[in-house]
């Protein structure tokens, strides 16, 4: 993965030339990263991306080649875009910036910062674009594979999306952001290597065409890779294929190794996968897995179940690293606040005729309730001002709704230090760990919020006395 700085939009730089300029450069502000809208119709998001994000900002320093690059940039009057001065201030900056963020695999909500920044203006502004890219794909992906492998009750998915995936890092990123979601593989060795997640695989139909039956097919696999035998069986006939496989695997048992199974990749995979298990059960190979793949997505797969379907590992590629229907996750990142002249912090917001819009102000922070080990509900609430007793949360967009958290709550604060003065102070979680603390944390959200359609809204808004202070600024702002 890059760690350049230039992996931002010229936007970015010319306003930090600006800042540079008229003397804000080290001006200290906050910014928030978040999210207005789930995606997939979902009841709750998982937060990923902060592996990634964290590199990157370690590898947050502009390079002579990029700094002379930025010094042939022309202006629209062909003189060149950045002063000289600025691209010496440049070459000075390593990053300086607070950050702190909700850990990666933790359910979250509109609205909530999942990074807050806090540091000289110049920088944070500057670090913008690269975090939204890896926080907004990641986000969308791990939230993807957590629907599907809830609909997967359990039973493994393995993800094989590289070849759909947009682009090779992208492809990368998603297989790491697909295992956070509960994926117990991929397909794709290169994100094996680059982030220790188990690699695994079956076959392709090109191996069976190369062959002139599907049986001398199996056989040569069979004697070529003895200990990793899952036939894909649908290249001409699905049932005669797993026919072909049992007669293989008998083959193979009596050479010390096993049938692990066989995947089907067309057809009606509910009506094949219960007469492909009649076929391995009575053949000898009760333990023998059937794999689907073709086109899944967490909706089809809970279809499959209801329809009794006898697949017990599954195959999901495109739809699991493109996001199928929903190709991006639309977070935002947005001023909070600034210190003024007089050392005092200026709440800042953006107004908008939108409602969902407007942006939150203040030094944010999320506070989760907790009730008889359910998360019962989340306030957005301003770190300088705290949360007022009791604690009453605002629906984000319709403050005629509103709820009082139940007396007995216990809280949990969820954005945490990672870097303090640009320096990294958080140890950072394995990736197997990632994906536990997001298995642990869906088992705490009640059963209606995780529905797959029409979910359950969970209680996530605006803490009453912030909500009350950002009616004040747009006052002041509109008049
Ligand atoms: N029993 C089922 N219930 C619901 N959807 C199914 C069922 N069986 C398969 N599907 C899905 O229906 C879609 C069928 O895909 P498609 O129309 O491409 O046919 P196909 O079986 O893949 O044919 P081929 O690959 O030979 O062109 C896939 O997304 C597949 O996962
Ligand atoms: O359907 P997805 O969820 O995207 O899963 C990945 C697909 O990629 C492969 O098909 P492809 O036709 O590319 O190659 P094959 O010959 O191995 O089937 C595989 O058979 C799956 O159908
Ligand atoms: O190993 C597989 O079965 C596989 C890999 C990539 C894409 N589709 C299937």
């Amino acid at each position: 993965m890059t760690t350049s700085p230039l992996l931002t939009d010229l936007y970015q730089l010319t306003m930090a030339a600006g800042y540079w300029k008229c003397g804000k450069a080290e001006q200290e502000a906050v910014f928030h990263l978040f999210f207005r809208k789930l995606p997939f119709s979902s009841g709750y998001a998982i937060a990923a991306g902060l592996g990634d994000v964290v590199k990157w900002l370690q590898g947050f320093r502009f390079s002579t080649a990029e700094l002379e690059y930025l010094a042939t940039l022309p202006g629209r009057d062909g003189k060149p875009l950045f002063d000289r001065g600025f691209l010496d201030y440049l070459g000075t900056l390593e990053w300086r910036c607070d950050v702190d963020a909700i850990p990666e695999g933790t359910v979250v909500f509109p609205h909530e910062p999942l990074l807050r920044i806090r540091g000289p203006l110049v920088q944070a502004q500057l670090a913008e674009t690269a975090l939204l890219n890896m926080i907004n794909f990641q986000t969308l992906i791990a939230t993807k594979s957590a629907r599907v492998c809830l609909a997967a009750q359990g039973e493994q998915v393995l993800e094989f999306g590289l070849r759909r995936a947009q682009g090779p890092e992208g492809a990368v990123m998603a297989s790491r952001a697909a295992f956070i979601g509960g994926c117990s593989a991929t397909s794709n060795v290169l994100a094996g290597m680059t982030h220790g997640i188990p690699v695994r695989g079956t076959h392709a139909h090109s191996w069976v065409m190369s062959f002139e039956t599907e049986l001398e097919a199996f056989d040569a696999y069979a004697e070529a890779l003895p200990n990793n035998c899952v036939f894909l069986v649908d290249t001409y006939d699905t049932l005669e294929g797993v026919r072909h496989a049992v007669e293989v695997g008998k083959r193979l048992r009596a050479r010390g190794h096993e049938l692990n199974g066989v995947r089907l990749d067309s057809g009606d995979l509910a009506w094949l996968s219960i007469e492909a298990r009649r076929i391995l059960d009575e053949g000898g190979f009760p333990n023998a897995f059937i794999v689907a793949s073709n086109d899944l997505d967490e909706n089809l797969i809970e279809s499959l179940k209801h329809q009794g379907a006898k697949i017990s590992v599954w195959g999901v590629g495109t739809q699991m690293v493109t996001g199928g229907a929903q190709p991006a996750l639309g977070g935002v990142y947005k001023l909070g606040a600034i210190r003024n002249e007089a050392g005092e912090w200026e709440p800042k917001i953006k107004l908008s005729e939108n409602a969902v819009k407007v942006s939150n102000p203040g030094i944010q922070q999320v506070r989760r309730f907790i009730l008889n080990g359910e998360f019962r509900g989340d306030a957005i609430y301003d770190e300088e001002h705290g949360c007022a007793e009791p604690v009453e949360i605002m629906h984000p967009t319709d403050p005629t709704r509103s709820k009082v958290i139940e007396a007995g709550s216990s809280h949990e604060d969820l954005l945490q230090p990672v870097f303090k003065g640009g320096k990294l102070v958080a140890a950072l979680p394995t990736l197997p760990q990632i994906q536990d603390r997001c298995r642990q944390q869906l088992t705490h959200l009640h059963a209606t919020v995780k529905r797959l359609q029409h979910p359950h809204a969970y209680p996530a808004g605006v803490e009453r006395t912030l909500h009350e202070r950002k009616l004040q600024l747009i006052q002041k702002a509109k008049s």
